[in-house]
């Protein structure tokens, strides 16, 4: 068993994937001993999360995740605890494993009721787990909502149940903990499943996974340690290319925050042409007219507060910039032009798309609940359609490029939802592009060191981006 920490990446399988380790490995193994395998590492976990709860309710639902849950009342209840088991189903059509585990909590004793409990100090969460194929209803929901509502701490199994294990949807169970089991599920790290999951545990069962991965939890970026004979033209030059009239904000952001990202020269090419020579405040900021740029040997990040301007400059900055990031507007001029979508296609050089979901709907031509519904798929679609590597952001940020594994990002969290803090990952992805040789892992690392900077935020200080954009120091 282990804690599921931040600072090392994990491989991820879905459900498809996850079902065939399931088998492969329940082939070679004695009946049933998978789901006892399961059944003593929850209530492991529950006796080490909750050593003080006595009173612990088991809600089992009707197929293997609820045999999972009956496994571990027989252990709780012989190590002294008061269980009481619910089953949201008929025993007699549980699935083989769940069934003999029906045996084994009969002949132990354990209390099984037919009505919900009114207290208790732990809840095993044990309702559904990979099958949960629609919404929660009746029974389970009855005891799902109970479960969730209350005070005491609830330890789901294998996934909060009701949420998708490949997408994170699905109104679902709020756990204080979950114990995913045999493998990490993507859903319990983007769309819903940061929220639900609470802290997590993963057992592989005692079972080596042989499936190639269908996403990778992203860790950090390897510390970068600055050569001492080193010099400002060895860490890339950025342009911000943005700031439209009454936007100006948003590129000196993308800017401020590729300076302090580590770039070693920054450009700011605003829009505005009343913006003036210089940034208040910021000396170390060249302000230049975009076509005087030398895009061919720059990194760019083109959007960043644009507005409807920025769609002029699109075909030169898409056909010379030699790194580009693409934000905001300049998304939304190319979700309206089939010929700027052609020229960055053929692009040919590293190019990073980072919409939030109504951008990224508009580029695929559907709808916000869609990319929402399945944000890797999105995200992976858009990747393969424009070629680019792309940036899906939100909960669970999904980092995505052609022909090869999707990332999520673990950090990161609601202080994020503020005015800016876009264009400060903008300029970030932009700064690390010249630096990596590969604009996928650079993209993640940016995004990576963005959340990890609001997970570390002082308490008690509010989270503003121009503050976000300072805290990027390099290590
Ligand atoms: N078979 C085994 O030996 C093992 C099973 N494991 C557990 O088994 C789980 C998967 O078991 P199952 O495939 O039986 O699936 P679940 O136990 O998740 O779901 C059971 C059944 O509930 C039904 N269902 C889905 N949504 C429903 C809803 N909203 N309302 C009513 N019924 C609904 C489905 O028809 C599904 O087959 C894993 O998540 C894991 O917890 C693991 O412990 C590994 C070992
Ligand atoms: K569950």
């Amino acid at each position: 068993m282990l804690k599921v920490t931040f600072d090392r990446p994990w491989p991820l399988h879905g459900t498809a994937a996850t079902r065939r380790i399931e088998q492969e490995a329940a082939a070679s193994l004695p009946a049933h001993a998978l789901m006892e395998r399961a059944g003593l590492a929850v209530a492991r976990l529950a006796l080490a999360i909750a050593p003080h709860a006595h009173r612990v309710w088991v809600a089992c639902g009707p197929g293997n995740n609820g045999g999972d849950g009956l496994e571990a009342a027989v252990h709780l209840h012989r190590w002294g605890k008061a269980v009481t088991v619910t089953l949201a189903g008929s025993p007699d059509k549980l699935p083989p494993d769940a069934a003999n585990a029906w045996r084994k909590c009969r002949e132990a004793g354990v209390p099984v009721a037919d009505a919900l409990p009114s207290a208790w100090d732990l809840g095993i969460d044990a309702l559904l787990g990979l099958g949960s194929s629609r919404p929660l209803e009746d029974a389970l929901a009855a005891a799902a909502g109970r479960m969730s509502a209350s005070a005491s701490p609830v330890l789901a199994i294998d996934l909060p149940s009701g949420l998708n294990a490949d997408t994170g949807n699905g109104q679902s169970v709020r756990a204080a903990h979950t114990v995913s089991l045999l493998t990490l599920k993507p859903g319990l790290f983007t769309g819903a499943g940061r929220d639900a999951a609470g802290e997590l545990w993963f057992d592989d069962l005692g079972v080596q996974a042989a499936e190639a991965p269908t996403a990778q939890l992203a860790g950090p970026a390897p510390v970068r340690v600055r050569a001492h004979a080193s010099h400002k033209g060895l860490n890339g030059d950025v342009a911000v290319i943005g700031g439209a009239p009454g936007m100006a904000g948003a590129a000196v952001l993308a800017a401020t925050s590729a300076l302090c990202g580590g770039a070693g020269r920054v450009f700011l090419a605003p829009l505005d042409t009343g913006f003036g020579a210089a940034v208040p405040g910021w000396p170390e900021l060249m302000v230049r007219a975009w076509d005087a740029l030398p895009l061919e040997s720059i990194s760019v990040a083109c959007g960043c507060g644009g507005g409807d301007a920025v769609a002029a400059m699109l075909p030169a900055v898409l056909s010379r910039a030699k790194w580009l990031v693409l934000d905001a507007d300049a998304l939304n001029a190319i979700a309206a032009d089939a010929s700027l979508q052609e020229t960055l296609r053929r692009r040919g050089r590293p190019t990073v798309l980072t919409p939030h979901p109504l951008e990224a709907a508009r580029l695929l031509g559907t709808s916000t609940a869609q990319v929402q519904g399945d944000r890797l798929r999105a995200a992976q679609e858009l990747g393969e359609r424009s070629k680019a590597v792309v940036v899906l952001k939100g909960s669970g940020t999904v980092i995505a490029a052609p022909g090869t594994t999707p990332s999520i990002n673990p950090t990161g969290n609601g202080r994020l939802a503020t005015g800016g803090t876009g264009d400060v990952l903008a300029g970030l992805v932009a700064a690390a592009l010249p630096v990596s040789s590969d604009a996928l892992q650079a993209a993640a690392h940016a995004v990576y060191r963005h959340g990890k900077a609001a997970d570390d935020w002082p308490a008690g200080e509010p989270l503003t981006a121009g503050a976000l954009a300072r805290r990027l120091h390099l290590d």
